[in-house]
């Protein structure tokens, strides 16, 4: 699979006569492949802007490497960037013109053929809503006109920066599955967002980034398995002594309301086997999986004081600052 952004060693910093030197990216690594759906995930402040303004050459990078379609950014984009599209600061329109004016205007300036403005609506499902002045969508279809501003030249990588945020859950849906549209028509799209619901029902990749730090990175799927202690729902009657039971052939087991949380279950017919046979008939035996949101947690150490790793193993430098509670967005989204 060949790669459409490199990242390697980004550091970037602000220096500001208020608040001083501030490290806003910290030797940050990210790889997007072709064909992905790629979700940067972070919590507010994290990094994420500010890495995807200086692969665009919006912000100087103090260091790093970073490659657009095998090409240096942002010394050689102007070699790919017609391949590129990107949404990272709102787009502001005219509030009296229509989407089909907005996008003829733009289509215009940048030299792409006027049959692409219907296209790139029908893409983002405006196209019946095209003839309405802009001043009349709502917040999910002015982001929807901004995606279809961005689709304007074909691209083949979208960059899209927190596309979801002020949607509400039609809106969020809506960009979902957007998103997936563009996935199948063979779009690379790198999504930011700081809503883990979003990103895990949208993307089939992940970057974590803490403290302008790559935390994980992988398949979503990977990452969450990584991180699978290998948990049980059980329900039972008398969880108290089925928890001793479950301690007596080795499981760890801790009582949860009117049930157990077994974990290290490599095997769950041991638990029904040995409650079983002490008169315990289990009820549920339910896998709980570990979601984007309890990962996320962990590796930015909100709740946790274990280290933040990296999906190879590695450990981070401890830092008390990547421990301190986050300002997280854990709203989950209706699929
Ligand atoms: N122009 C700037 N001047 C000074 N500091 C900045 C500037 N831009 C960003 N920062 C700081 O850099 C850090 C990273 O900000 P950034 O906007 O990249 O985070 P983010 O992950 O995109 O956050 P959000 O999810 O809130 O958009 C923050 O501490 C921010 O205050």
């Amino acid at each position: 699979m060949s790669a459409v952004i490199e990242i390697e060693g980004l550091r970037k910093t602000f220096h500001s006569m208020r608040n001083g030197r501030r490290v806003a990216v910290d030797g940050f690594d990210l790889l997007v492949e072709a064909g992905q759906v790629h979700g940067f995930l972070g919590p507010n402040g994290s990094g994420k802007t500010t890495t995807l303004r200086a692969l665009l050459g919006l912000v100087r990078a103090d260091s790093g490497v970073m490659k657009v379609f095998g090409e240096r950014s942002p010394e050689l984009l102007p070699r790919v960037a017609g391949r590129v599209g990107a949404i990272v600061e709102s787009p502001q329109f005219f509030g009296n013109f229509t989407g089909h004016r907005t996008l003829r205007l733009l289509a215009r300036a940048g030299d792409v053929p006027i049959s692409r403005v219907d296209e790139a609506l029908e893409l983002v499902g405006l196209r019946d809503r095209g003839d309405e002045r802009v001043k009349g969508y709502s917040l999910g279809m002015k982001q929807r006109l901004a995606v279809a501003s961005a689709l304007l030249k074909d691209p083949q990588l979208l960059i899209l920066d927190e596309p979801a945020n002020g949607l509400d859950p039609a809106g969020i849906r809506e960009m979902r599955d957007l998103m997936r549209t563009l996935a199948a028509a063979g779009v690379t799209v790198l999504v930011s967002s700081h809503i883990l619901g979003e990103i895990q029902l949208i993307c089939d990749h992940v970057t974590i980034i803490s403290r302008g730090r790559r935390v994980a990175a992988g398949r979503v799927d990977e990452v969450l398995a990584g991180y699978d202690r290998q948990e049980f729902l059980v329900r039972v009657a008398e969880p108290e002594r089925a928890a001793e039971v479950l301690q007596a052939v080795e499981l760890t087991a801790a009582v949860d309301g009117d049930a157990l949380v077994v974990s290290g279950v490599t095997d769950p017919t041991i638990v029904s086997r040995a409650l079983g046979e002490q008169g315990l008939w289990v009820g549920e035996l339910t896998p709980l999986r570990p979601d984007l949101e309890s990962v996320f947690l962990e590796l930015t150490g909100a709740g946790h004081t274990w280290m933040p790793r990296q999906v190879d193993g590695s450990e981070l430098p401890a830092d008390d600052e990547d421990r301190a509670m986050i300002d997280l967005d854990v709203r989950g989204v209706d699929s």
